[in-house]
């Protein structure tokens, strides 16, 4: 067993914009690929592969503008050992202050018969070639054997033998269909280290897919097995189900001091705000339960939980939510929630409530969860103050049309004085034509942050849940809103969060009791 040690440098080989990029619906422009490029060389990669030049024009300007401004980590590119690709990996990258170019053949005998139409010795000889050519026009040459853990351990060895010999300076093992297990692959990494004449003085390079969801877990023990760098993408993105997750593998290697306690060299700090930038880029979230940058990595909605996490944090959380860029845990109020999380969040708000009334705020509170699936704290306040929180402004009716390529909305409020408020606007799609409506009415501007619209339920009973936060006067506040209709509910959840800034204006919230 190697485990690696603090004087182990793991490399760190960024491929959201390649292997990323080519799995179906991630394509990025140029100026998306460059503006990512940026945030990967300040998040702290070593490598970030910028795409296979000779693929596209579009894609060979954008490694070529990623070589030139992006400064802070090598760049690499993909080519196939064929003398147009290398050339054109070698013309892309000139200008970078790092290159690197990637030169890749399949060796499995599956692909060799069936992809290539190569015998073994034709397999070596364009390993061989197009590493040779790599290198007259860089220094820096990574060889990939594709489909590395279906090929004979014996042939993957003698190809290795011919791309170092041929001058490669990292040997790349890809699970390029994801089959591997931890265990085989730590131990294919153990027998390569042994058995490639040369093996001391190059790196060895995990490059692991997720299609059994063991990505992370199978670069993990490749670095076991002696691999001291791994190929990873921002979010898991990647061919079919994903590459390795970088932020998985970096925390990975944090958090378990004394086990992955090697140096990244990644600011872990930007893990966040760099899944979102690629979300922000592809238009494609990540999963609300995703480690590290889902929105309920460090949310906690259970009363069992929320209590143990109110004692002492580590009951439920392995690391600090801000190492990774989150400003801080949740504690969610919703149907699990219990008495400590509730009456913890009514002390936040001012309230501290005797026995009898915190069970029935809690009761009515986990009433509402009948259609709605989070309490908020206007929930919470509406609860405790009854008619004193007052009806704040209401939906009465809303229409919306098209015309002239804008949408036109046109709201019908109550307002928290009993008037009647009628205003229209248009913008560009419904919900920026309906908030803009909705702030002409209330007179209350604020910046939206964040938009969902859920279902909750299905068929006949099924209901929209939109869920939105506004910055205004420098705080965040949420609001949500439930409907058979969605546009309704972002109407209603847009209104929970100007009623909040109205009352938040007026009065600080009283103290119910001692
Ligand atoms: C596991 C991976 O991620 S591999 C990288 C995948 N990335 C890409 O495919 C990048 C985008 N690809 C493309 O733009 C195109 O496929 C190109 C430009 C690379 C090639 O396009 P085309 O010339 O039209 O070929 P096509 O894609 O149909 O087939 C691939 C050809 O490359 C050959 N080939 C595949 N891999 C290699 C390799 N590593 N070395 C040499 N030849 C290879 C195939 O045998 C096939 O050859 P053939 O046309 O003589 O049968
Ligand atoms: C090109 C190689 C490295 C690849 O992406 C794979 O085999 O999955
Ligand atoms: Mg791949």
């Amino acid at each position: 067993m190697s485990h690696p040690t603090t004087t182990d440098r793991i490399r760190i080989f960024d491929t959201s914009l390649r292997d990323g990029e080519q799995s179906p619906g991630f394509t990025m422009s140029a100026s998306q690929k460059i503006a990512f490029a940026h945030a990967l060389a300040e998040l702290g990669v070593d490598v970030i592969e910028a795409g296979f030049p000779n693929s596209s024009p579009a894609d060979f300007g954008a490694v070529q503008a990623i070589a030139r401004e992006v400064r802070g980590a090598s760049i690499a590119a993909l080519a196939r050992c064929h003398p147009g690709d290398i050339e054109a990996c070698a013309r892309a990258l000139d200008g970078a202050a790092a290159p690197r170019i990637h030169a890749f053949i399949s060796t499995s005998p599956l692909h060799r018969k069936h992809k290539l139409n190569m015998s073994r010795e034709q397999v070596i000889e364009h390993a061989s070639m197009g590493v040779t050519l790599a290198r007259n026009r860089v220094d820096d040459v990574e060889f990939s054997a594709e489909d590395a853990f279906r090929t004979e351990r014996e042939f993957l060895v003698e190809v290795f033998d011919a791309a170092v010999a041929a001058g490669a300076r990292t040997l790349n093992v890809p699970d390029t269909v994801g089959y591997a297990t931890p265990a085989e692959i730590r131990a294919l990494f153990e027998y390569l280290r042994a058995n490639v004449k040369g093996a001391d003085g190059v790196v060895f390079s995990a490059h692991c897919h997720n299609d059994l969801g063991l990505a992370v877990a199978n670069s993990l023990a490749a670095i076991e097995g002696g691999a001291r760098q791994v190929e990873c993408t921002i979010n898991g993105i990647g061919e079919r189900a994903g590459n390795a997750a970088l932020e998985e593998l970096v925390m990975a290697m944090k958090v378990r001091p004394g086990y992955f306690n090697a140096d990244t060299g990644i600011d872990t700090t930007r893990l966040l705000e760099t899944s979102r930038l690629l979300s922000r880029i592809t238009g494609i979230q990540v999963q609300r339960n995703k480690a590290i940058v889902g929105l309920n990595a460090f949310a906690h909605e259970s009363g069992i939980h929320q209590h143990g996490m109110l004692k002492h944090r580590d009951t439920y959380e392995i690391m600090r939510p801000q190492d990774v860029g989150w400003p801080d845990s949740q504690i969610v109020l919703g149907r699990h929630s219990g008495r400590a999380a509730v009456a913890d969040r009514l002390r936040q708000l001012g309230y501290v409530l005797e026995d009898e009334q915190l069970d029935q705020v809690i009761a009515a509170a986990k009433a509402l969860t009948q259609t709605q699936h989070i309490i908020h704290d206007a929930d919470l306040q509406r609860l405790v103050e009854g008619e004193r929180y007052g009806p704040g402004w209401r939906i009465s009716a809303m229409h919306l049309s098209d015309a002239d390529d804008a949408t036109h909305a046109r709201v019908d409020l109550s307002a928290p004085d009993g008037r009647h408020v009628v205003q229209s606007a248009e913008g560009d799609g419904p919900i920026e034509a309906l908030f803009a409506a909705l702030s002409h009415a209330t007179g209350v501007g604020f910046v939206l942050e964040s938009y969902e619209v859920h279902s909750m339920g299905v068929g006949a009973d099924a209901r929209g849940e939109a869920n939105l936060s506004g910055r205004i006067d420098g705080e965040t506040m949420s609001g949500q809103g439930t409907s058979r209709d969605v546009l309704e509910a972002s109407a209603i959840a847009w209104l929970d969060v100007a009623n909040r800034v109205l009352r938040m204006r007026q009065a600080q919230p009283r103290v119910e009791a001692a």
